[in-house]
């Protein structure tokens, strides 16, 4: 009785234990389908995306490389081919501001001062200059090109000034006399200042005008000139006269003695006198002979230059007359045609 009861009992439980696995199977089963669907739908996705990203890659692929080729052409195209210039070592190599460095004369310079090897600072402020002049060196490393008017201070870092900044040819110099005077007192005042600050050596470009109307032919560098402080020319002579004095004054008189006088003005107290200075106001021919304790300094006379990046109406006598060559006329020659000139052709080749 209790044998059989207890089979029935037992009977009962995997009956039920077998529904309940049967369930728990089925579920799996379902589970297994699901996740399966899941997985796949996935895979499909997945597949389906990455073959549309594939897609768009390659069209956009398509679309990019013809533009990449062009933007290589474009960069061959671009690139700047500079002149050669010689590697100095950092001993050797100077850094050389060139005031009116984008003018006729001040190019030519800037391009023997860049193939030489040194770092050039052009400041220009483009009266009579051309940006185009200097073009070629644009984007260099050792090259820099910057718009600032001479009349106005300056501070940068150098270690040689070639200070050449000033209309020069006498149509340009006698548009704005004041102008030319100012570029050539306070200007040059400005770059001795800077050269002073700086410890620079400073070269001003003067010119065979501070003759003025010479009585002596040919000049020598001990003649003192002839010149009107009122004539038509006076701006450019006198301003030349003028800078040429500020530069010996700076190269005589004692360091000291001109901070010395920098701090009393700036104090607005009278400059500090009773001290002499050390040189002797002898020729600019004879620099030695001045014992050397300032600004050091030099000072070139050129005569009247001509040659490539001359302006076409520049006015003086060579670039008139080869204009009215070329255009057939007759060459004018101004007053009686006794007049003797020096003539420099400037050209430094690339
Ligand atoms: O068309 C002309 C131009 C000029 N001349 C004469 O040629 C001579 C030279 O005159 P330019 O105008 O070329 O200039 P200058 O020689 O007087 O001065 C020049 O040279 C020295 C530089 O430092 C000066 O910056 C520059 O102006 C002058 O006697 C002038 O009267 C002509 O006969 N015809």
């Amino acid at each position: 009785m209790l044998s059989q009861a207890l089979l029935r009992l037992a009977s009962a439980v995997s009956r039920r234990r077998m529904k309940l696995l049967l369930g728990i199977a089925l579920l799996a089963y379902v589970a297994s389908i699901w996740g399966n669907l899941v997985n796949m739908s996935f895979l499909l996705n997945r597949s389906i995306q990455e073959n549309g990203e594939l897609k768009i890659e390659s069209r956009i692929e398509e679309i990019v490389e013809p533009l990449r080729e062009k933007i290589r052409d474009l960069e061959k195209s671009f690139t700047q081919k500079y002149p050669p210039v010689k590697f100095l070592s950092e001993k050797d190599r100077k850094r050389i501001l060139v005031t009116g460095g984008a003018g006729f004369v001040g190019s030519h310079l800037t391009d023997k001062l860049m193939m030489d090897g040194h770092e050039v600072t052009v400041v220009d402020n483009f009266f009579t200059g051309r940006k185009r002049n200097v073009e070629h060196w644009i984007g260099h490393e050792n090259f820099e090109l910057i718009n600032h008017d001479v009349v106005e201070p300056l501070y940068i870092e150098v270690d040689q000034i070639y200070h050449l900044a000033s209309p020069a040819s006498p149509p340009s110099y006698m548009y704005n006399p004041i102008k030319t005077l100012k570029t050539n007192t306070i200007g040059t005042l400005n770059m001795l200042g800077l050269a002073k600050r700086v410890g620079a050596r400073l070269l001003l470009a003067s010119t065979s005008e501070v003759y003025g109307d010479p009585e002596v032919h040919p000049q020598t560098e001990d003649y003192w000139g002839h010149v009107n402080p009122i004539g038509p020319r006076a701006c450019y002579d006198e301003g030349k006269r003028v800078a040429e004095t500020m530069c010996y004054a700076y190269m005589k008189q004692p360091p000291d003695l001109i901070t010395e006088n920098r701090a009393s003005h700036q104090d607005g107290k009278a400059p500090v006198s009773g001290r002499k200075s050390r040189g002797t106001c002898g020729a600019p021919g004879s620099p030695s002979s001045v014992l050397q304790e300032g600004v050091e300094v030099r000072v070139a006379r050129i005569f009247n230059t001509f040659g490539p990046r001359m302006h076409m109406n520049d006015g003086r006598v060579v670039s008139n007359f080869i204009l009215q060559a070329l255009q057939g006329e007759p060459l004018t020659v101004y007053g009686s045609g006794s007049q003797t000139r020096a003539f420099q052709y400037v050209r430094t080749t690339l």
